[in-house]
């Protein structure tokens, strides 16, 4: 594929900008048109029978609050057009190699195909070879139940329910997320630690709070090579060792979820205790894998079952959906319309929702580890901006930290705002569920309109030179996503592959492979040897001033 910026509708799109984006007053459009809304926004509708409530909920995306006319939507499709969004689409749903730096399909959705559509690898079916995916899914369902209802015991016979959850990026952020979206659903009686971090406080807290006689232990690695991860499952093996004497059984509480069975088997996991998958799911793509184990356990295997439903909807829509009504193909348009037209750096995602705290960090790496990337397809560096930076938190909470500057300071931060109509909690008579209402429109409306010095002034005691600093320039962008009715696992499952496909389609347009991850080799190469110069006498070799400065302070205030 060319580059974007060689494309016609690349330079058609800066003279658009030109003329009209940059002009276009958001208030005064919606003033012109009262039919913005309805034109700008898309809906989609999940099926009733793995809805959160009784109807299907529908999930509404309204894009009319950014910088767009319907010229600018058209000139974005016909981008996405140029670039062959939809050829590449369709290829990653053939289970063609599109990950092309690492000759592998990016086949995650076969992962949430819930109705079982003939979707091969290679010509292998990987939905119903063995092993492959109905096999985990049926393994995870069977194995869920049996923990769950106390069939599974541990090694003197207890129901297990503290699950530890082994794993870093993808194999700890999804499930993390997932489990505390969906802590409304989960298993009462099961505490859920998920360690990570290779600092030991991680690991040591998790299990000083754990019963050996009750603890299961999940080590979620794609490759069970990652250091972190089999440092600290070495660690907590150990723990369960001494703790029990010896006696601990490990086929009962350490299962491993993982593509790489020859290093499972290694660390002691016996293969029955495996579940599998294959290399063309993503490490960012993976808790709909078996990575997705703790979720099972916790909400349990329907709920996760709906889980991928909600996602298989999504994956649906962004197959079939023409571009100008595809849901994630217009979010990964107006991405792209940002960062390359008007020099936007960031992407703030802000859920009003409590059980969505850990999204946006879920976001971080799909969205920055794919396409943080600067090669385009031909090995050249992009002439354009690629991934931007994206960060948030949850609302209304981060109104009281950061967003000083999403309405005040100097840059431009597209931002989407999530909100579910109905809460799991509707506590004093659904107060809090208003109040928060209240706040996701009116951040959204307070963005775009601003205020002006006039405005200011007329408020009245205003002292002169207070007035600029009391000025909103407004006209800042926002998508305002609300769901039909609570967030449960189908819902939660589309919204995740919302975000995933946008990032496909910015991708796809900046020509760039986001389905790799090299960028995070070189820092994990220098910590293997700069560990073993923290064993050696001296502050290492070949490093820089700075670097075997700070190694031998280090050596010296630790006492190594
Ligand atoms: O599941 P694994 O193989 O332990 O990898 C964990 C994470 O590490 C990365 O490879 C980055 O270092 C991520 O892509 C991945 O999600």
């Amino acid at each position: 594929m060319a580059p974007a910026s060689s494309l016609s509708a690349w330079s058609d799109l800066h003279s658009h900008h030109e003329s009209v984006g940059k002009n276009i007053v958001l208030k005064d459009a919606f003033k012109n048109d009262p039919k913005r809304f309805d034109k700008f926004t898309r809906k989609i509708t999940l099926p009733a029978d793995i809805s959160s409530g009784s109807n299907g909920t529908d999930i509404i995306f309204d894009f009319s609050k950014n910088l767009i006319t319907e010229e600018t939507l058209d000139k974005l499709v016909k981008l996405a057009e140029e670039a062959g969004v939809e050829k590449k689409r369709d290829a990653m749903f053939a289970g063609e190699k599109i990950n092309f730096t690492e000759g592998r399909a990016v086949y995650h959705a076969a992962l949430r195909n819930v109705s079982n559509q003939a979707m091969k690898v290679d010509g292998v079916d990987v939905m119903n070879a063995k092993g492959g995916v109905n096999d985990v899914l049926e393994h995870m369902r069977v194995f869920s139940e049996q923990v769950r209802s106390g069939e599974w015991k541990g090694y003197t016979g207890k129901k297990l329910t503290t699950i530890i959850n082994v794993g870093i990026g993808g194999s700890d952020l999804g499930p993390v997320m997932v489990t505390e979206a969906l802590k409304h659903y989960g298993a009462k009686d099961m505490t859920l630690h998920f360690v990570s971090n290779i600092d030991g406080t991680h690991i040591a807290e998790a299990l000083a709070n754990s019963d050996p006689e009750t603890t299961l232990f999940l080590i979620a690695s794609k490759t069970f090579t990652t250091a972190e991860t089999t440092t600290n499952a070495n660690t907590a093996k150990s723990w369960f060792l001494e703790k029990t004497g010896g006696k601990g059984d490990i086929a009962k509480h350490f299962v491993a979820l993982s593509t790489n069975e020859s290093e499972v088997t290694k660390f002691g996991i016996d293969a029955a205790n495996m579940f599998g998958f294959e290399s063309w799911v993503g490490g960012r793509y993976s808790v709909w894998s078996a990575i997705g184990l703790s979720v099972a356990l916790y909400v349990g295997f329907d709920n996760f079952h709906k889980f991928l439903a909600g996602a298989h909807a999504m994956d649906q829509h962004f197959q079939q959906a023409p571009l100008r009504e595809n849901i994630p193909a217009i979010g990964g348009l107006l991405s792209v319309w940002y960062s390359n037209f008007y020099g936007a750096q960031t992407h703030l995602v802000a859920p009003f929702d409590q059980y969505l705290h850990r999204f946006p960090a879920y976001l971080q790496q799909l969205s920055m580890e794919s396409n943080g990337k600067t090669i385009t397809s031909d090995g050249s560096p992009a002439k354009y901006t690629t991934g931007p930076i994206l960060f948030g938190e949850p609302c209304t909470n981060a109104q009281h930290s950061f967003f000083q500057l999403v309405h005040q300071g100097t840059k431009l931060i597209p931002s989407d705002f999530i909100l579910a109509a109905k809460s799991h909690n509707p506590v004093s008579d659904n107060l809090h569920q208003k109040m928060l209402a209240s706040n996701y429109l009116a951040q959204a409306e307070a963005l775009m309109v601003g205020k002006t010095a006039e405005e200011v002034r007329a408020e009245g005691n205003v002292p002169e030179e207070l007035v600029p600093h009391k000025v909103f320039m407004g006209n800042r962008p926002t998508t305002s996503i609300l769901v039909g009715g609570a967030i449960g696992p189908a819902e939660l499952g589309a919204l995740i592959v919302y975000y995933e496909h946008l990032t496909f389609t910015e991708g796809a347009v900046w020509d760039i492979n986001s389905f790799d991850q090299w960028g995070v080799e070189l820092g994990k190469v220098l910590a293997k040897k700069i560990l073993k110069e923290i064993d050696e006498e001296g502050a290492g070799s070949g490093h820089d001033s700075s670097t075997g400065g700070l190694l031998g302070a280090f050596k010296a205030y630790g006492g190594f």
